[in-house]
């Protein structure tokens, strides 16, 4: 018997579904088009057909001649840029293996790009990081336009790679689709010892050598980083979203039982194809409830602050109209029931040995907290995610029921003592305009900031403002001009140090930009996608040095304190961005930067 759906899930639910009425049937009319006439093989003229399989070895070109088996395509994000795609690169021959031996066939369809968000942390790169969300989702719908595909598996894991995928997949929502994740690296010193570092370093403590030494002892081998950030925050959704096999997201790359989960997608995504009797397109699994779903996943368990700008993009691709009403209506019912870093010294590892997702979605779901009654690539309801794979006796995949008590109650916890009342993503409103904040990591006694402004057009000047000893003083660092019309919407976390030295020195400050912050920050008060922009002559570019601004958590408003006509009277101010806007492939950008939206409507194109 399952436990009545909690009451605010249940209407937020249903102000979604009314808002997203229109969108969702037109959505579900296309892909409902775009999937008739069975396998779309048949489609292809005999060029097409022979161009599709030239390149294929007998059997499987006998089986795509033929066209009675299913066909799978593979999107493939491998580089050796990103720790955590690197496992990928044995992944394509892996999964045509396991479909041979299956009776089917697989093709690489493409490749997508992906930017590791640590190698261009603070560098021209990140500028283009967010646009590379949705040239993701094109690159996807490149690879897929072959049309030779009965069903779909999305290798990558990354912060804008998922989101991308997902996006180019409900593109192609008329197919069944599989996420297929790497797994962590094994944890290396711990992030608390690195943040040490960092911060002695950025005090001239510790020199480039010793923060080297640090940085390496943390991110030190193929996986995903380990902190909880926006990566490992994707794979908390995928699972959550009935997108990835149960527990499936935190399993050790380069193991048996990852290869053996890996095995298992193929299977999984081939019956879900029109060629079984259970075809599921992804754009069925991917319906309000799973949003819903995921939102939760996202309060209970601190994630990153970037879905607040991704997973909107991600259900508007689904024709569903995610708003962050949506989230701040969540936020008060879902309970923080673990503690990641940054919200937390622990990492995913220790999260996963602790019960995982599992026991996370098994306390969720027993509160009422999730919808239960969802379609799955299990091809269950979402308690067949209450269960841990493994390997029994003669290596054979299998699932059993995830314990009712945390195996670490210092990293997660059940319902019956979450770590606070509430997962601490907060909307923030006010006279300037809209913003988003994490509190989940920032002491209580930072939760509401009242300081004078310190106005910054660029990152980099934060830092020397700081090393000219110009910050030792409350003070809130408005740095603007950071959003997606302006240069891209960029992570700031490189501010994080800095800004982190200034508090534990006793001084109450806090950031305020129109920019992002990474999945990975979190001590410091941060309102961030502030909306609307500077570029777009937000309330955020009338700010001047020395103006009064409140930032308060507790009741979720962020307001400049000076004479509200005085205010308004202010021209905006401008800034000279060209700068920003040539070298590191910017100029390739213009369009996305003249056509991003709004912040709260995903900062994306597409
Ligand atoms: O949103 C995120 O999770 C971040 O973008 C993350 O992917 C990024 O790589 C951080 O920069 C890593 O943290 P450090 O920069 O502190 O190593
Ligand atoms: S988690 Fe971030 S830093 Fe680590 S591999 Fe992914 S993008 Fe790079």
């Amino acid at each position: 018997m399952s436990t009545p759906l909690h009451p605010v899930v249940a209407e937020v639910t249903a102000r979604l579904r009314e808002r997203s009425r229109d969108t969702r049937a037109a959505y579900l009319a296309r892909i409902a088009a775009a999937g008739t006439g069975g396998t779309h093989r048949e489609r292809l003229s005999c060029g097409n057909l022979a161009h599709g399989f030239a390149a294929c070895g007998p059997h499987d070109k006998a089986a795509l001649r033929e066209g009675h088996t299913p066909n799978l395509g593979i999107v493939t994000s491998y580089n050796d840029m990103l720790s955590a795609h690197q496992p990928y690169e044995r992944y394509p021959e892996l999964i045509r293996r396991i479909a041979r031996e299956s009776g089917i066939t697989a093709q690489v369809a493409g490749g997508v790009p992906a930017m590791c968000d640590g190698v261009t942390q603070g560098r021209e790169g990140m500028e283009l990081s967010l646009f590379s969300r949705d040239l993701i989702a094109m690159a996807t719908a490149v690879s897929l336009s072959h049309d030779m595909f009965d069903g779909t598996l999305y290798l990558g894991i990354c912060d804008k790679i998922v989101p991308g995928l997902l996006i180019g997949a409900l593109s192609f929502g008329h197919l069944p689709g599989i996420f297929v994740p790497g797994g962590p690296m094994p944890s290396g010193i711990t992030n608390e010892q690195k943040s040490k570092v960092r911060q002695a370093y950025a005090e001239g403590k510790a020199n480039r050598a010793e923060l080297l030494e640090a940085e390496a002892a943390a991110y030190h081998a193929p996986g995903t980083c380990t902190f909880y950030g926006t990566a490992n925050s994707n794979q908390m959704l995928m699972e959550i979203m009935g997108l990835h096999l149960p527990g499936a997201s935190f399993v050790a790359p380069d193991t048996p039982l990852r290869d053996a989960l890996t095995a298992e997608a193929v299977h999984r995504v081939a019956a879900l194809s029109a060629h079984g009797d259970n075809h599921l397109p992804i754009g069925h699994i991917v319906d309000e409830r799973a949003i819903i779903n995921g939102v939760i996943g996202l309060h209970a368990t601190g994630g990153s602050t970037n879905h607040l700008l991704h997973l909107v993009a991600m259900a508007r691709a689904a024709g569903i109209q995610l708003r962050w009403d949506d989230f701040d209506a969540l936020s008060s019912v879902v309970p923080l029931l673990a503690r990641v870093y940054p919200n937390g010294y622990a990492d995913v590892n220790q999260f996963h040995d602790a019960g995982g997702m599992a026991f996370l979605i098994d306390q969720l779901l027993g509160a009422g907290l999730l919808h239960g009654d969802v379609r799955t690539v299990f091809g269950t309801g979402l308690d067949g995610y209450a269960q841990v794979p493994s390997l029994d006796a003669s290596g054979a995949l299998q699932w059993t029921p995830v314990a009712k008590e945390s195996g670490n109650r210092g990293v997660l916890r059940g319902m019956a003592e979450p770590f606070r009342a509430d997962g601490g993503l907060r909307m923030l409103a006010g006279n300037l305009g809209r913003a988003v904040i994490k509190v989940s990591s920032v002491p209580d006694d930072r939760q509401v900031i009242e300081a004078p402004a310190v106005v910054f057009h660029d990152q980099d000047e934060v830092r020397k403002a700081f090393e000219r000893g110009e910050l030792n003083r409350d003070f809130i660092a408005v740095v603007r001009f950071q959003g997606p019309r302006a240069i891209g919407m960029p992570e700031l976390h490189k501010l994080t140090p800095t800004l982190a030295v200034l508090q534990d020195r006793g001084y109450r400050i806090a950031l305020l930009t129109d920019g992002r912050m990474s999945g990975a920050s979190g001590r410091v008060p941060a309102a961030i996608h502030v909306t609307p922009e500077a570029q777009a002559q937000g309330a955020i570019a009338r700010i001047r040095d020395g103006d009064l601004i409140r930032l308060d958590a507790t009741r979720g408003t962020l307001d400049v304190l000076v004479d509200a006509s005085e205010f308004a009277s202010r021209a905006p101010a401008t800034a000279d961005l060209s700068s920003h806007h040539s070298g590191m492939g910017r100029e390739l950008f213009g369009l996305f930067r003249q056509a991003a939206a709004e912040a709260d409507l995903g900062a994306g194109v597409l």
